[in-house]
């Protein structure tokens, strides 16, 4: 079976700058990845070929076994579930109709589209195991932050994404959104326990428990990578962030503090 994501030798340029440079990232079902490293490291970049949208300068990018340049993106893309605080949206959509433009993969619901019973049951039951089960008429303008990134995740499930990919998730949620949020991750973890995920995050804190492996970036480079409990130490992270930091992990979750 081919690797859910294999990366080699990958270069982005963008105005004669490397963003990335030599960076190899194979990732397999069932792994779960976080993607850690100081501001402009070139996280979200990296999150971008993974979600097949865009293309490496150099290097090669194969996601769920297709190489891109050789694949049409669009067709990749309703294969992963990607989960960007940035998505905007036109209308104001209700919850469930949130989450059905996973299927259509829009930001927005598709004209004269109307979602098949079947569909149109799993939005509301993938709303509901998200923990938004009385939400789901609601309207985005009245969610809170908490709430929409949740709709978020289960717009990501409903296509059934073998790879699932999660900019900054806790971002902007408060201490009990969050702990909701990542009981969320890991309990679809092992609901679907061969999808493979990658989490962008700034905050070591906002890891789930669930998380088996991790890169550190810096300066667009591979600072470390391989499993979480091999990377996420108090020496690598310091190194990555060229700042002295005391890592520990506590029944499951990682904290970070000046040593
Ligand atoms: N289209 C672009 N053209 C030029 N530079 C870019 C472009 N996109 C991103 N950059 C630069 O590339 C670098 C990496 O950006 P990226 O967003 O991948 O970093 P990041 O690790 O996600 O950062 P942050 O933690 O701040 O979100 C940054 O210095 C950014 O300014």
């Amino acid at each position: 079976m081919p690797s859910v994501l294999d990366l080699r030798g990958v270069r982005v340029s963008r105005q004669a700058r490397d963003l990335l440079e030599g960076v190899d990232l194979r990732v397999e079902a069932g792994e779960h990845w976080a993607l850690i490293g100081p501001n402009g490291a070139g996280k979200t970049t990296l999150l971008t070929l993974c979600g097949a949208l865009g293309h490496p300068s150099g290097g090669t990018v194969e996601v769920l076994g297709e190489r891109l340049g050789r694949v049409e993106l669009r067709e990749l893309r309703t294969h992963i579930g990607h989960v960007d605080p940035r998505h905007r949206m036109l209308g104001d959509n209700t919850v469930a109709e949130v989450v059905l433009t996973g299927v259509t993969g829009t930001s927005d619901p598709v004209p004269r589209w109307e979602p098949t019973p079947d569909e149109a049951d799993r939005a509301v039951a993938l709303a509901e195991s998200v923990g938004l089960r009385a939400r789901v008429q609601a309207r985005w303008s009245t969610l809170s932050q908490g709430e929409r990134g949740r709709a978020l995740i289960a717009r990501a499930l409903i296509a059934d994404p073998a790879l699932l990919l999660l900019d900054e998730p806790a971002t902007g949620l408060d201490v009990a959104a969050r702990e909701h949020l990542l009981e969320t991750v890991d309990a679809l973890r092992i609901a679907h326990p061969a999808i493979a995920s990658v989490t962008v995050t700034h905050h070591l804190e906002d890891l789930p428990a669930s998380t088996t492996h991790a890169m550190l970036l810096r300066a667009g480079r591979v600072y470390a990578t391989g499993t979480s409990d091999d990377v996420l130490t108090s020496d690598l992270v310091s190194g990555a962030f060229d700042f002295p930091l005391a890592i520990t992990r506590d029944a499951g979750r990682w904290q970070a503090r000046r040593a």
